[in-house]
């Protein structure tokens, strides 16, 4: 079927049972999803899960081995200058030109996707104001900071007022307070410019504050889709605590797994135990008493909800931290006057 309407009750995305292989090897493995009109999904995974090739058979960069990519009612295999239309893409890298001040970074691409003048300078105004770069209009691109030039580029990216927007690792990279600044202005921008977002992260906080759904990608497949409050509620278990004790004794793994609601114990660096469990008081109130009983100490504890760490844990088997190794290898290029 060729689908050439825009039609606003139709999902924004619609992705069924798409594949890509790159020779023998298959990357993405029949991963079906829709992303409703005005909703910010993201797409979670492990480094090599897919996502990077998802979005790219989404966003037209590469093509589709089989299985179809509907975008704003066009299909990415069939009318790909249509959906080129309807988009704007934030890749991981960082593209615009640091020669050129911010002003003509967005008035090149404004050119570019042919953007007519009579509307060009109002929206560039209204992106610089609501990426709040306005007084930075005519500084060179090179002075900005990561932030600042992190938010230049989703600035860029909605110069042709595209309906769905494709962000990949947007704040990978920046420091706490400019990672939120970033949220803050894409829900802003989102709400006023009424886009769908699709986000790739390696941050879980980031994922649980931005997206209303969130689609786990592991091995190319899709594990696991739904609300983040959803997800963590699916979870066995829901409470996790952490106990650290002044004895280091071997048994300890064996003997935390026997208490009451214990699913599973992973035994951390420092003596640390991380215990998820079906009641978190039931659990810590034995842990105590068995602790007393054998005449030892607890050096700390703490009962924690269940967070997206111990979803991405549950269906992916690999802790989000030994995926931010590499998240944390990413560093923004340096600006001339930083400090080293
Ligand atoms: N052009 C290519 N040729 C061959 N294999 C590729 C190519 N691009 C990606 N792959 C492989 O496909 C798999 C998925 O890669 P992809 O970049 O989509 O993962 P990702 O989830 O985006 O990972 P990351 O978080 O590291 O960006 C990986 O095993 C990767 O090595």
């Amino acid at each position: 079927m060729s689908v050439s309407q825009t039609n606003t009750a139709q999902p924004a995305i619609s992705v069924q049972n798409i594949i890509k292989r790159y020779g023998d090897f298959e990357a993405v493995k029949g991963v079906t999803f829709d992303v409703a009109d005005g909703e910010i999904f993201g797409l979670l995974g492990p480094n090599g899960a897919g996502k990077s090739t998802l979005i790219r058979m989404m966003t037209t960069l590469i093509p589709v081995t089989s299985g179809k990519a509907i975008i704003a009612g066009y299909d990415v295999s069939r009318a790909p200058d249509a959906v080129r239309r309807m988009i704007g893409v934030i890749p991981q890298a960082l593209t615009s030109d640091i020669d050129l001040t911010v002003e003509e970074n967005l008035s090149i691409y404004a050119k570019l996707y042919d953007v007519p003048k009579a509307t060009r300078e109002q929206n560039i105004n209204e992106l610089l104001e609501a990426v709040d770069l306005t007084k930075w209009r005519n500084a060179q691109t090179k002075t900005l900071s990561g932030g600042m030039r992190r938010r230049l580029e989703i600035a860029r990216g909605l110069v042709h007022n595209p309906r769905i927007f494709f962000l990949d690792e947007p704040t990978t990279g920046l420091d706490p307070v400019s990672r939120v600044a970033v949220w803050e202005m894409l829900n802003n921008l989102k709400n006023k410019h009424h886009l769908t977002m699709l986000i790739t992260t390696h941050y879980m906080d980031e994922a649980d504050r931005l997206c209303d759904r969130i689609a786990i990608v592991d091995h190319g497949k899709l594990v696991a889709l739904d609300t983040p409050m959803a997800l963590k509620a699916n979870v066995p278990g829901t409470n996790v605590v952490e106990a650290q004790f002044t004895n280091e004794s071997t048994d300890w793994l064996e003997r935390l797994r026997q208490l009451a609601g214990v699913m599973s114990v992973e035994s951390q660096s420092a003596g640390m135990y991380r215990i998820l469990t079906s009641s978190g008081s039931l659990t810590t109130m034995q842990l105590v008493e068995m602790t007393a009983s054998r005449g030892e100490t607890i050096k700390s504890l703490s009962v924690q909800n269940t967070t997206l760490d111990d979803v991405f844990v549950h269906y992916t088997g690999r802790a989000l931290r030994d995926e931010q190794v590499k998240a944390a290898g990413f560093i923004m290029p340096p600006r001339p006057g930083m400090q080293p």
